[in-house]
């Protein structure tokens, strides 16, 4: 809806209404359409502004439109309307424009924005301006189709145009501003200066405010410009279809008359709308939101638990994870009390850690206070925080210890966590007096960097813990994700099936090469082989010791064979040759110096699998990529339903937001739980079925049974698989 009204005698005033981000669906446009008309029939009014109820102008179309029969006025005649109006029409955009909600901005004649100046956040300042503008649909698989592949390079320049419509990115009213998107920003109520504007401008001529008139600043070479931008967005996201699409649509409004570029615009829309990819963007859209409606199956949820305040909080152990997380609490604005045993760790911490801040303040134009951070070798020091999050050497006895100590020292109402990538959460709880206050806090690293939390909770943890884990997360700027306590959780517990695959099919004729391949070409950032390589072998290799399964002195059969099931040794022989990966200059492949970061072709390598192979007798045959991603993509599946059907991860969301914030995972597949819903769960099952017969000795190649009997109830759509799921196997 839009509600029309006049002000100030000669005012039309109209107002998006549709909470809580005024998307523009058929009846807003129905609304703006009527509004409109309305205004530019009534003698009284001279000018027009056009605004959105509760402090948000506009997100853009309303997205749960697009997988339906699309209806009401549409956008592009719309706008044009707006523009070709005689009476002046001022966009007055607070909190966010948009999307269709920035290209409706673009068709009015005057852009004005709400900016507020300092904001003093604990020991962070920001330029906090709260409006934020941009054309975010790439994002979803689409392109600006309203006109804002067309109108923004007229406006703001070619080069600054492929910037924001390739990559998504929302601009501040700051930054928008001086880009020359917005005319005028103010630091008070935003449609009240927009009315005065609009008076003050009744009357003028509009002929130099059309943007569709405009024409794009002449560029002395187009051509590379626009190869440049064609390269950066194919290896920005593999595979991705809607990025290239935006550079098409970009290089129409360079080099073809308004109308033919709309034309072209509209063309290329056309083949993005329907696309899966299109699909997968939007279902991931909602999927990152539903991550955050957390439930357990005690009945715990984010409703009805109430966080706790944590506004000190410590770190435990100062190596690689610890000093992320000190610096992502520091960011987050939170006073930290970093804690290393070691003298020599400690001092490194004390440099690394700022130089860390400066970094990211540098690249997010903030400026950060290194007093936030407090360092001690004592443990007696976190005596007063409200949460810990230990990240000690992964050592269950040591972590016992760590946390009998915490318990002692913290207040009783402290919230312990710990970063444990495969210990019992419920072991290290059992440690502590209050086990109902202790969770995993699961960072992924560089922990500063990367997105993803999974928030462990334990058989005891309380809701208030969970809840206020999760909030602590979504502060530091994470997606954090509940997931249930089992061996890797859930992300890491489904990657052991993936390498364990891609271990499969080096001993069966597969080379790292092969197999990264097909996986980049999947849309991975980087296949298995060169991700292990870059996170180092030893640390699977130092697991698989612990467990007692790394043992190279066995040969002949039982020299592949674990527990009845098999198992390849290869990892382990390579870090026995002192193969750890890039660190140590050689793993899957070869760098030329420890440290190195381009992965050569290895011919040792291909020997090594040669000689391996005639040793165990294996006759190395053709495997082609369909296999390799088959075998690869479907067990990691097949555990995720495996995961699912335990209650670990609560939907199918949960599961694909953690692969594509943790993993890698091509956000334009939407997940592994998606992607196996578009390949079709009958396919996942009888592709399955057929490799677990070819290989009977690996048992969790036989379908979960949750996908089973998704399949005998007619392989519902994603949204619909909660309905099918019973926790009956949860783990608490
Ligand atoms: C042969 C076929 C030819 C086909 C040709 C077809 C031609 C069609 C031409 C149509 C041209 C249309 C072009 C166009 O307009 C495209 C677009 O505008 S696409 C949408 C672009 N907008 C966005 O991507 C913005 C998305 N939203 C956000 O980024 C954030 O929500 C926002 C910054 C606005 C607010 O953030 P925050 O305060 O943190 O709130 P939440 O994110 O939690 O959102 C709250 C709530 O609102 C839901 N929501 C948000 N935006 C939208 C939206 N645009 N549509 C629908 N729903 C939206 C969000 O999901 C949350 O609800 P939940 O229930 O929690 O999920
Ligand atoms: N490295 C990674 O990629 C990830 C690691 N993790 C987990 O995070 C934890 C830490 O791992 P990393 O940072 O890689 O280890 P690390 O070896 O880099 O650092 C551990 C640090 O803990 C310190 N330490 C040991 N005992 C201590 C004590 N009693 N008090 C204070 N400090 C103590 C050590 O001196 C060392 O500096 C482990 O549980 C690991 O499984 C989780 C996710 C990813």
């Amino acid at each position: 809806m839009a509600q029309y009204r006049r002000v100030s005698g000669s005012v039309g005033l109209i107002t998006l209404q549709n909470p809580p981000v005024n998307a523009l669906s058929a009846s807003v446009r129905q609304g703006i359409v009527d509004s409109v008309k309305r205004a530019l029939g009534d003698q009284k009014v001279k000018s027009v502004v056009i605004c959105g109820q509760n402090g948000v102008f506009c997100g853009g179309a309303d997205i749960r439109e697009f997988g339906r029969q699309m209806s009401g006025p549409p956008l592009v005649p719309m706008i044009h309307d707006i523009e070709a109006a005689n009476k002046p029409v001022v966009a007055a955009i607070e909190g966010s424009a948009l999307g269709g909600g920035l290209e409706l901005a673009l068709g009015c004649h005057y852009r004005i924005s709400h900016s507020k100046a300092v904001v003093y956040h604990c020991f962070i300042m920001t330029m906090s301006d709260q409006a934020k503008l941009g054309l975010p649909e790439v994002t979803l698989g689409l392109l600006p189709a309203a006109g804002g592949t067309q109108r923004l390079p007229r406006l703001i320049g070619v080069p600054a145009a492929l910037n924001l419509i390739t990559t998504g990115r929302h601009v501040t009213a700051a930054e928008a501003l001086q880009l020359g998107i917005l005319d005028h920003v103010t630091e008070h109520n935003t449609v009240d200066v927009a009315v005065k504007f609009a008076l003050s401008v009744t009357g003028e001529s509009l002929d130099g405010r059309r943007i569709s008139s405009f024409s794009c600043a002449p560029l002395s070479d187009l051509d590379s410009l626009f190869e440049e931008a064609m390269l950066k967005v194919r290896s920005a996201a593999r595979g991705a279809i809607a990025p290239v699409a935006c550079v098409q649509a970009v290089r129409a409004a360079a080099t073809l008359p308004y109308a033919q570029g709309m034309e072209r615009e509209k063309e290329l829309m056309a083949t993005l709308f329907h696309s899966g990819q299109a699909r997968a963007l939007q279902y991931f859209f909602f999927a990152q939101r539903a991550v955050g409606r957390w439930s357990t199956p005690s009945g715990a949820r984010w409703d009805t638990s109430q966080p706790r305040p944590v506004r000190k909080a410590a770190v435990i152990g100062l190596g690689t994870m610890g000093r992320g997380i000190t610096v992502a609490l520091a960011q987050a604005g939170l006073s930290v009390v970093a804690v290393e045993t070691h003298a020599k760790q400690l001092m490194e911490a004390t440099k690394a850690v700022p130089s860390m801040l400066k970094r990211g303040a540098v690249r997010g134009g903030t400026t950060i206070e290194p007093d936030s951070i407090t360092y001690s070798q004592n443990l007696q020091a976190v005596a007063d925080v409200d949460l810990v999050i230990e990240a000690v050497f992964e050592d269950m006895a040591l972590k016992e210890k760590v946390f009998q100590q915490l318990s002692i020292i913290c207040k009783p109402d402290t919230l312990l966590c710990t970063n444990t990538s495969s210990l019992d959460v419920d072991h290290l709880a059992s440690q502590t007096r209050h086990p109902e206050l202790v969770v995993g806090m699961h960072f992924f690293a560089p922990a500063h960097v990367m997105k993803l939390l999974e928030v462990v909770y334990g058989r005891r943890s309380s809701p208030a813990a969970v809840a206020t884990a999760m909030q602590l997360g979504k502060k530091m700027g994470k997606v954090s994700v509940a997931v249930g306590n089992c061996r890797g959780f859930a992300g890491n517990r489904m990657l052991k099936r993936y390498l364990e695959q891609a271990f499969f099919l080096l001993e069966e004729g597969a080379t790292p090469e092969l197999v990264d391949r097909a996986l980049e070409e999947f849309g991975f950032p980087m296949g298995v082989f060169r991700m292990s390589d870059l996170s180092g072998l030893d640390v699977g290799w130092r697991v698989r010791k612990a467990d007692g399964l790394a043992d190279t002195s066995l040969t002949g059969t039982s020299a592949r064979v674990r527990q009845g099931c098999r198992y390849s040794p290869l990892g382990d022989l390579l870090c026995e040759h002192g193969r750890f990966g890039q660190k140590t200059g050689r793993g899957w492949y070869q760098y030329d110096k420890p440290g190195g970061r381009v992965a050569k072709s290895d011919p040792w390598l291909h020997n090594f699998l040669d000689e391996y192979r005639a040793r165990h007798g294996l006759v190395p045959r053709c495997i082609d990529q369909q296999e390799v991603l088959e075998r690869c993509l479907f067990v990691l599946i097949n555990e995720g339903f495996q995961i699912l059907e335990e209650g670990i991860a609560a939907g199918p969301e949960d599961i694909d937001a953690i692969y594509v914030f943790g993993y890698g995972w091509p956000r334009h597949r939407g997940g592994p739980m998606f992607y196996a819903d578009m390949v079709g769960l009958e396919r996942v099952v009888e592709r399955l079925e057929r490799y677990h017969q070819a290989h009977p000795d690996v048992p969790y190649l036989q379908p979960s049974g949750l996908l089973r009997r998704l399949v005998a109830n007619g392989s519902p759509p994603i949204h619909k698989w909660r309905n099918v799921i019973k926790n009956r196997n949860s783990q608490l």
